[in-house]
């Protein structure tokens, strides 16, 4: 046959099997009810992305529904959404790997970061996660507690500074605290990578690399337009070699993407250079810390414990982010939440300044984990703030192999009929909304959607479906692939929160501003902003004072 015919036939077939995979991907979950949508080659996928305030849509959904509702994907695909407590239990926590990432959302942290722990898969994934474990151990991260201190007593210090100054501070809270946590991850990291990010004292000067972090959720997939959503739906169907690609590509938010991975790169390799030798001595050898740990790494000889300069380099980049900007926007939505309820405020104050009094009766100077441990209204804000503005609001995941979904809010079918479980098929695309289940009334009390740190004295966990890592939230996900930083990312929380509430006052701006949650679309992270100016990126403005 000639080459043209041959060629033609290819394509036809691969259009056939598209066709009639796609019929039979999403042939068992026709059933379940869900929004219409009126656009095939769109879905819900614009309209997702397009929110205006993160989630409304799954807030939305959820009440016309029940726990579990089918969507629209583009090109006509189904998926399903969850927030059932079983259900997320069984495809986040249960399953291993059998649930694995989307390629549209492994892949824009593949670009941004390249192949560090959160985007690599099955026996690679395992890999990674071993050689990083020990370094996250509950014993281990006790010994950050004085860097979290000694952190958070420099922004205390740079406050008062300031305030002697002007008496009030009326500022951008999360710029702030983007810095504390960031001088923090660069200081661990040698801790860490011996890198210092000099984000809190560095001012207008501040490191190239702050710089090339701040915005970096706004820049990468703030409200894309239509062109780069149908773009991104494309890359369920393109070889991981093409999609590598991408990042070459002119238009934004490429070239920001690549300067930024250039940018850690050379820093990266800078490090590794200057550090690699160290790592012989005897103090190194038996160190846990993270740089050393992946300079062991890096040399090993067993591929099994083995990591190359690429995945190095990814993961200093991956905790870089990972481990600042998620713990700063949940610090800074607890700040908001106290500026807005000033008897809880004065009562956590109350509650820290009655521990402070105490440790210093007993000869002591900085607070112990067990101190903070004790400081319960504390750790119900924090917990509280987790559940009602997780920063990743959900993750999609794909059945590896047909499954059974069981669920514990039992839903009605198209057809009126009550299902309990849903049968799945390989390929079947799942968002799990974290932000949804932690505002289920059943689980969490009738008044979900307000923050309220005392439900946390009447959650009796024992009567609850057992998910995530942390007081049955999803905030941290849950199973093989949670949040390997989520203590480490609690205790820092715990001893900034402890500093700054013991010695300063939180109050609304003075020019009255309405905050939103906007949504990074494909990664699904959330960050505060302005309503009517998100284009000027991330922002909390709150006013700052002395605490009497
Ligand atoms: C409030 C703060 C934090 C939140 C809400 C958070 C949330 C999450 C979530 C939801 C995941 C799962 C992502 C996925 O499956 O794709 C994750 C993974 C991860 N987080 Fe965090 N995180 C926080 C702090 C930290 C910190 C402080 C670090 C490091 C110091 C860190 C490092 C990581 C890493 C390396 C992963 C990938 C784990 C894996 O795939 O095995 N996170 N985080």
């Amino acid at each position: 046959m000639p080459t043209p015919y041959l060629s033609a036939a290819f394509v036809a077939l691969a259009l056939l099997v598209f066709v009639v995979r796609r019929i039979f991907d999403g042939r068992t979950v026709k059933h379940i009810r869900g929004p219409p949508s009126s656009s095939f080659l769109f879905g819900h996928d614009f309209e997702y992305a397009s929110q205006e305030e993160a989630c409304s849509l799954e807030f939305k959904w959820m009440s016309q529904y029940g726990a579990t509702w089918r969507t629209r994907g583009a090109f006509g695909k189904d998926y399903l959404m969850t927030v059932d407590p079983k259900a997320t239990q069984h495809i986040m926590q249960k399953s291993g790997y059998n649930y694995t990432k989307k390629t549209t959302f492994i892949h824009s942290a593949w670009l941004l970061a390249g192949p560090g722990i959160v985007n690599v898969l099955g026996t690679d994934h395992q890999r990674h996660r071993k050689i990083m474990n020990p370094a996250f151990s509950a014993a281990h991260l006790r010994t950050f507690l004085p860097l979290f201190q000694r952190i958070a007593s420099k922004l205390s210090d740079k406050w008062k500074g300031e305030l002697m100054a002007t008496g009030e501070l009326d500022t951008l809270l999360n710029r702030w605290l983007s810095r504390a946590t960031l001088d923090i991850i660069g200081e661990d990291l040698s801790a860490a990578f011996n890198y210092d990010y000099n984000a809190l004292d560095g001012g207008a000067e501040r490191s190239a690399l702050l710089k090339g972090y701040e915005d970096i959720f706004k820049d990468l997939d703030y409200h894309p337009n239509k062109a780069a959503v149908l773009f991104r739906a494309t890359w369920d169907y393109i070889p991981v070699s093409i999609l590598k690609l991408i990042k070459y590509l002119p238009v934004e938010p490429w070239p920001r993407v690549r300067s930024l991975n250039n940018l850690f790169r050379a820093y990266g390799r800078q490090i590794l250079r200057e550090q690699g030798s160290e790592v012989d001595t005897e103090k190194k050898v038996a160190s846990k810390d993270i740089l050393s740990i992946l300079i062991k790494a890096n040399a090993s000889e067993d591929p099994k414990t083995r990591l190359d300069d690429d995945e190095i380099i990814a993961e200093m980049f991956t905790l870089t982010l990972a481990g600042h900007e998620t713990t700063s926007s949940t610090l800074t939505f607890l700040f908001y939440e106290l500026s807005k309820n000033q008897k809880y405020q004065a009562r956590m104050r109350e509650e820290i300044r009655a521990l402070r009094a105490r440790v210093t009766a007993r000869g002591g100077n900085d607070f112990t984990i067990e101190d903070l441990d004790s400081l319960t209204l504390t750790m119900n804000a924090i917990k509280e703030t987790l559940r009602l503005h997780p920063i990743l609001v959900g993750l999609p995941r794909v059945a590896e192999k047909d499954d059974v979904i069981p669920l514990s809010r039992p839903i009605t079918s198209t057809t009126g009929e009550v299902i309990t479980e849903i049968p799945v098929r390989r390929g079947q695309v799942i968002h799990v909304s974290f932000a949804g289940y932690q505002r289920l009334p059943e689980v969490w009390g009738e008044d979900v959607h307000t923050w309220n740190p005392d439900r946390w004295f009447n959650i009796e966990s024992g009567r609850q479906t057992n998910v995530g890592v942390f007081a049955n939230l999803m905030s941290f996900a849950a199973g093989v692939r949670a949040c390997i930083g989520w203590r480490f990312s609690l205790i820092e929380m715990q001893a900034l929160t402890a500093e700054l509430v013991e010695n300063f006052q939180f109050d609304p701006p003075a020019e009255k501003v309405e905050i939103q949650r906007a949504l990074s679309g494909v990664i699904f992270a959330m960050f505060p902003v302005v309503k009517g100016k998100a284009e000027e990126g991330g922002a909390m403005p709150l006013k700052i004072s002395l605490a009497q």
